[in-house]
């Protein structure tokens, strides 16, 4: 019987070192095999499956995206079903599951579990918006690049005297955005914890550039001002039903430009922040949670995740993994506020 492994969701860099961390420990310690579910849940439900020996995984942990592919299948939608995932996994001679992906992806193990699936759970989630673990890989990797990408900005905000607005990833949270801002030295950040008016980021716009600054603008895309009741989704709903976001920086940056007189120009940062080589850090957590997850399966840990506390792996049961979000707090935000303006 061998242990399949599936990417479900949004990618993000370190789910190949996950596959590789837990190949690699499952292998040499526990003499396991495996197999790789394409594309998801789809994968599981189709009977998708490619090897994952050994040569399969080698050198893959510096490699972006997902060499199994992702989806955001339903794996209780359509053809799916626990009975139908049980037949397959008996067939493909899959005796159990580690699944990688975010809260979506563990309700629906969850769901698995409950009908007596046997599963354990990777978090994975770039806008770090799972409260069960401290972080999750993918997260420093899209910090540095949007950290990156907002050093260029203002190398060319300074030389023309513009305001620079850069719109980062996050959903629900705010934590790209914060990370980011602070780190290349933003002028204002905007989160979707914040509601904020337009009074108070065109004060802040202002103040910088009456110190002859040109300001730097930071803005999830999950922010909405005061005035709105929802976050800005002009591109339709993504495959699970949920608007797809982006766009909030194109609205601010005429209405900064209007209302201040400095000319603004918006950067919309997207995918490029989920794409790419993962950051050290990343692939080293990702690695441990691969290996992790192999330990959890040979202990018969079923329903949990694994999980970061401080430095250490722990595990987390589904039911507790899911349904609150790590949210940036009150304190975080007031602290990053007083490098506003
Ligand atoms: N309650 C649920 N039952 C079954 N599947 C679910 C449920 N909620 C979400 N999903 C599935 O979870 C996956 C997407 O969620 P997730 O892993 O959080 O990734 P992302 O947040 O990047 O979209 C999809 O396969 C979706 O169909
Ligand atoms: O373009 P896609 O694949 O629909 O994903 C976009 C969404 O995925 C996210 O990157 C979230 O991903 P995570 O589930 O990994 O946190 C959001 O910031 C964004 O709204
Ligand atoms: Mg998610």
């Amino acid at each position: 019987m061998s242990i399949g492994i599936l990417t479900s969701g949004g990618d993000c860099p370190g789910l190949n070192a996950v596959i590789r961390g837990a190949v690699l420990k499952g292998t040499q310690i526990y003499n396991q095999e495996f197999v790789g579910f394409r594309g998801g849940w789809r994968g599981v439900v189709d009977g998708d499956i490619m090897p994952l020996a050994r040569k399969d995984i080698q050198g893959i942990s510096k490699q972006g995206g997902t060499i199994l592919g992702t989806s955001r299948t339903n794996p209780f939608e359509g053809d799916g079903g626990a009975d139908r995932v049980r037949e397959n996994m008996a067939r493909l001679g899959v005796d159990s599951l580690i699944a990688i992906g975010g809260e979506g992806t563990l309700a629906a193990a969850k769901r698995l579990t409950d009908a007596g699936i046997k599963i354990v759970g990777v978090p994975k989630t770039v806008d770090n918006d799972l409260s069960a673990t401290d972080y999750t890989f993918g997260f420093d990797t899209a910090v540095q690049i949007a950290t990156d990408a907002m050093d260029r900005l203002r190398t060319t905000g300074d030389s023309h005297g513009r305001c620079m607005v850069a719109e980062v990833m996050g959903r629900h949270v705010g934590w790209i955005a914060l990370h980011s801002g602070m780190a290349a030295g933003a002028h204002v950040i905007l989160i979707p914890e914040q509601k904020t008016s337009l009074d108070q980021i065109c004060a802040w716009v202002q103040s910088v550039k009456d110190r002859g600054r040109a300001p730097l603008v930071v803005v999830a895309e999950g922010f909405h001002l005061d005035s709105m009741d929802d976050p800005h989704s002009e591109r339709g709903l993504d495959a699970f039903g949920r608007p797809r976001l982006g766009g909030i920086g194109e609205i601010l940056a005429p209405i900064i430009e209007e209302r201040t007189g400095l000319e603004t120009r918006a950067t919309t940062l997207g995918h490029i922040q989920r794409g790419g080589t993962p950051s050290s850090y990343d692939r080293v957590l990702a690695t441990r949670y691969g290996m992790a997850a192999v330990d959890s399966v040979m202990h018969q840990r079923w329903g949990r995740m694994v999980s970061l506390s401080g430095t250490s792996i722990t595990h987390v049961a589904f039911e507790d993994a899911l349904g609150k979000l790590n949210t940036v707090s009150q304190s975080r935000y007031d602290e990053a506020a007083i490098l506003f303006g």
